[in-house]
């Protein structure tokens, strides 16, 4: 991490932080007062995002009921990844072994896309910044079906997010789409209980 002066704010983003069993004691490690954010959205959702992500660089990918389910049909596969991150209450009990609920903050990856402002704004007050970044500098872009800037930093034209964020996502049968849903209710729950927070994916 480069050396913070004071009043900057230094971040740095990865996801696979959140799932990895070492990075909490790492991170503890390097400064305990580090704030922690996560993005969350509906495991299931998540789920087949990575899918459509992991399908695009790699054709004849088997489907997504093939990987999801033990010999297809069986059990929830929980080792493949895109099943096992969606656990969200498991990855958190790894962390709060060394950081207090109260050094996270946990935003909503739908809210993110509904209310942009809204949800910058949860996360410019958990940092302690001023509210600089609000509705005014969001559009809904019809194009993308996503909200996008009105103006990059430093540029006068709007600004979306690139051609691998919101892209479509292959049709996956609606019974799948509802084994994985009973699948991951009871961790949504846990993890709804361990946040204080109902994200309304159930
Ligand atoms: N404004 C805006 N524009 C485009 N996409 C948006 C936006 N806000 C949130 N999202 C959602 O971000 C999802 C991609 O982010 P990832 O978490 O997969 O990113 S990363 O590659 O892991 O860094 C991406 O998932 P997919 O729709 O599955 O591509 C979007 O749902």
């Amino acid at each position: 991490m480069p050396r913070t002066l004071d009043g900057q704010i230094t971040l740095e983003k990865t996801p696979s932080y959140f799932v990895t069993r070492e990075a909490p004691g790492r991170i503890h490690g390097m400064s305990p007062d580090t704030k922690l954010i996560v993005v969350v959205r509906n495991p299931v959702t998540r789920a087949i995002s990575d899918y459509a992500q992991t399908l695009s660089k790699t054709p004849g990918l088997p489907s997504f009921r093939a990987l999801a389910f033990r010999h297809g049909l069986g059990p929830v596969d929980t080792a493949w990844s895109a099943v096992r991150i969606g656990l969200y209450a498991q990855h958190l009990t790894n962390w709060l072994r060394l950081f207090p609920l109260s050094r996270f903050l946990f935003v909503s990856g739908e809210r993110l896309v509904s209310d942009p402002a809204g949800e910058v704004g949860r996360v410019q007050d958990f940092l302690g910044l001023k509210r600089v970044v609000t509705d005014k500098h969001f559009y809904f872009n019809a194009t993308k079906g996503f909200p996008c800037l009105k103006k990059a930093q430093g540029g006068s034209r709007p600004r979306c997010l690139g051609k691998s964020k919101g892209r479509p996502h292959p049709r996956v049968p609606e019974a799948v789409v509802r084994r994985l849903r009973d699948f991951y209710r009871p961790f949504n729950r846990r993890f709804y209980q361990m946040t204080g927070q109902d994200f309304g994916w159930d």
